[in-house]
């Protein structure tokens, strides 16, 4: 089924109910909007920066602050054009928001917009976005395109729809602590539902968005914020309970602790990565999770060489473009460039090519990445399988957006 341009829908959360705007609120959007578009900020960062030093801020405030900032941030390019502005004009972003404003809560607006915008004008531009896919699902033209050219237009189109979708919140239950029959009840009480989703019993997926990390289940180290596509990597590698395990591009440790716990807290696991602070961040969460069996290991010249043939599993999430992960990243439609995603590759295919020397014979490696691009997956393990004889493929697998979570990519490989 191709899908509609016109189902790209954007905020159509129209409110009917009267909004009133205030000044000082239009002002901080007004001002974020600027951080992140002109300083090349990240709109996680300056909204959190924005609410934290603004704590008397009422509830409702701090929701139409966020939610404002973040959807301008999704639908930039579409906004931009509704508003027939550019970031050159000085009052482009007073235009932008006007633009969102007027589409998100028509006449229930009770007081005058940042900028008056013609009904008639308005209303033609909104109609002429729907002639380029590129400027109605919001993305930039290079993306477009290449997404046509990986996937074709049907999937393209489809996985397009569901990017812009605002993310759902996953969590991994810690199976080291409790099962998810007992953080449901915990979260109940704490006044958030939860349901169990997709095939393994510990992802759940919550009613709705809540912040968690003050939550005494949350610290207590109950469950682990991890989108549902993510948390299938772990069981794709499958290590048993005893292995020697090298996570290689662990970050801040999502898939090890969630490595950790499917091994029963048995074995050892060696989480590295470039980033010391990451690791850093790692540790803290180990602590917090009851896991005793990761070292980590930050990498430096000779690291890799030390362990060759030494790893039972090997998992490889590598850096990439995070092109599956957009509606949860909207930003990042705007701080990517098709060169860096062809540099990403060549790192890819580095990482691929160098570290899979740790993996002893009989061994598994599991390439992971958070794309839905063929350049980044399927092609990178065909690459690889050319010159790496030893290896073979076991099995790949592609989640898509469109399947509720996020966009993954994994292939598991067994060394001969
Ligand atoms: C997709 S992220 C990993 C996310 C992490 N596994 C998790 O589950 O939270 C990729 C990581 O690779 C790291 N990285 C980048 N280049 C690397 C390299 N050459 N060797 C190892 N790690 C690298 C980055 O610092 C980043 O933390």
């Amino acid at each position: 089924m191709g899908w509609d341009i016109n189902s790209f829908s954007v905020n159509k959360h129209s409110c009917s109910t009267n909004m009133k705007l205030h000044p000082n609120n239009i002002q901080s959007i007004i001002q974020a909007l600027k951080k992140i578009f002109l300083d090349g900020a990240y709109a996680d960062d300056v909204v959190r920066n924005l609410l934290q030093s603004n704590p008397k801020w009422g509830s409702r405030d701090r929701r139409f602050i966020a939610s404002s900032i973040y959807s301008i941030v999704r639908w930039w390019k579409r906004y931009v054009f509704i508003a027939d502005t550019t970031k050159k004009d000085s009052d482009c972003f007073e235009k932008v928001l006007s633009a969102y404003l007027k589409e998100t809560y028509g006449d229930g607006l009770l007081t005058p917009l940042p900028v008056e915008l013609n009904e008639e004008i308005f209303a033609s531009r909104i109609k002429a976005a729907t002639a380029d896919r590129a400027v109605q699902a919001s993305i930039p033209d290079w993306m477009d395109a290449l997404g046509v050219k990986e996937l074709g237009k049907e999937l393209w189109e489809r996985e397009l729809h569901f990017s812009n979708l605002e993310a759902d919140v996953f969590i991994r239950v810690n199976t080291l602590k409790h099962t998810s029959a007992e953080i449901i009840k915990q979260l109940n009480a704490e006044g958030i539902e939860a349901t169990q989703f997709g095939p393994y019993p510990e992802t759940l997926k919550l009613a709705e968005r809540k912040p968690l990390q003050r939550l005494h289940s949350y610290l207590n180290g109950g469950y682990e914020i991890q989108d549902s596509g993510s948390q299938v990597i772990a069981h794709y590698l499958k290590p048993s309970p005893n292995a020697f395990v090298i996570d290689a591009c662990a970050g801040a440790g999502g898939k090890t602790l969630h490595l950790s716990a499917l091994m029963g807290n048995k074995g050892k696991i060696v989480s590295m990565d470039i980033e010391a602070f990451k690791l850093k961040e790692l540790e803290r969460r180990a602590e917090r999770a009851g896991t005793t069996i990761i070292q980590t290991k930050v990498i430096r010249e000779g690291v890799i060489t030390s362990l060759k043939n030494k790893a039972d599993y090997l998992l490889l999430d590598v850096p990439c473009s995070g092109i599956g992960v957009l509606r949860r990243n909207p930003d990042d439609k705007w701080k990517l460039s098709a060169e860096r995603i062809q540099e990403l590759t060549q790192i890819q295919q580095q990482i691929l090519q160098e570290y899979s020397s740790m993996v002893k014979p009989g061994g598994v490696l599991v390439y992971a990445t958070c794309s839905i691009l063929p350049i980044e997956n399927d092609n990178q393990i065909e690459q690889f399988l050319k010159s790496n004889t030893g290896f073979q493929l076991e099995k790949k697998q592609t989640i898509y957006p469109s399947e509720g979570g996020d966009g993954y990519f994994m292939a598991r490989l067994i060394k001969k």
